[in-house]
């Protein structure tokens, strides 16, 4: 069991907690991005931390692709001297390299550590890594095939469909909540997702209901997911609670969500509000559903949140991870 106290003090970059709790478990690595705990202190040039993972961990492990609201935003495979490298740690790359990292590894973009470094303008670290100069061309052709590959969606994810969840008192309690959590914390966020923002609150913001809330969608609709779904994992990305209202945020545009699986319940009555729904771009139509029942969608399909013309619409969203049994989403 990988020391979760360690993960946390190297991600967030506390070098000296990192190395008092060194002699523990190193072997985390995040599933979703690949990144092992090396990755992350090269990332940061954590150099310290970095010497004394260096004989515990492989240096030429690497990460997957990590995508953003449907385009590639890192190319995966890439080593922890890659990571050092495009953040200009020179003392890092050092390290690295002195344990026997290979400077001419590709990652999926075909790019080199120092082919990283030289497009983020770190040419001394650039000319320190020096190997044979990639093709451009051949790498922007491998990048658009696997973000092409990266936005397909499979048969089992192209056909939403609705599912009952929640009794009428139970939207009702999760309202209520979510209402005083609300009135308790200055509102709402419209900060908690970079690209497609909602006006939304985390359900972990919310204890009076989030693991009672967690387990009932386990009980009740994971069952039918990993069936529809053909699937070996299905996890919680993220889960809260999303207000369009006629008077403030009324409506999300086209957007992907991060995930491969989405869901959305309504949690209050439809007679509380005029326009609303979720409209899904293949379907070409804007699916209304019953109060406490849930939305199952692919995120790789691209949907909005249709304007509320009046009152607000309240509902819970979530980003689901899944693994299908071949390994796939
Ligand atoms: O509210 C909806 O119908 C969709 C919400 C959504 O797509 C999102 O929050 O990503
Ligand atoms: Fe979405």
């Amino acid at each position: 069991m990988a020391c979760a106290e360690l993960a946390i003090a190297v991600i967030g970059c506390d070098e000296e907690a990192a190395l008092r709790l060194i002699h523990t478990d190193v072997t985390h690595v995040d599933r979703r991005s690949g990144y092992s705990l090396l990755h992350h202190a090269a990332q940061f040039g954590l150099t310290k931390v970095v010497e004394a993972l260096v004989s515990r961990l492989p240096v030429e492990a690497t990460t997957v692709d990590l995508v953003l609201q449907g385009h590639v935003v890192q190319a995966g495979g890439q080593t922890p001297l890659h990571l050092a490298a495009a953040n200009g740690h020179s003392a890092t790359v050092d390290v690295l390299v002195g344990a026997g990292a290979d400077r001419l590894f590709r990652d999926w973009d075909g790019l080199t550590a120092g082919d990283l470094a030289l497009a983020q303008g770190y040419e001394a670290i650039a000319s320190r890594l020096k190997g044979k100069p990639h093709d451009p061309t051949l790498v922007a052709a491998k990048r658009k095939t696997r973000a092409a590959a990266l936005l397909a969606v499979p048969d089992h994810l192209r056909t939403a469909y609705v599912l009952p969840l929640l009794s009428l008192d139970e939207c009702d309690r999760v309202v209520a909540a979510v209402v005083s959590t609300a009135a308790a914390k200055d509102g709402w966020s419209t900060d908690r997702h970079v690209n497609y923002a909602t006006t939304d609150l985390a359900s972990s913001a919310c204890p009076l209901v989030d693991a009672w809330l967690r387990n009932l969608v386990k009980i009740r609709i994971f069952p039918t997911l990993y069936r529809n779904h053909r699937a070996s994992i299905i996890e919680f990305r993220d889960l809260f609670f999303v207000q369009y209202s006629a008077t403030s945020q009324n409506s999300l545009d086209l957007h992907r969500d991060a995930t491969p699986l989405s869901f959305n319940v309504l949690l209050n009555s439809p007679h509380h509000f005029e326009g609303g729904g979720t409209f899904i771009e293949a379907d070409a139509r804007t699916y209304h559903i019953p109060q406490g029942h849930c939305l199952v969608h692919s995120g790789k399909l691209r949907h909005a949140a249709n304007p509320v013309t009046f009152g607000s619409r309240l509902v819970l969203v979530a980003f689901l991870d899944i693994e299908n049994k071949s390994g796939g989403h």
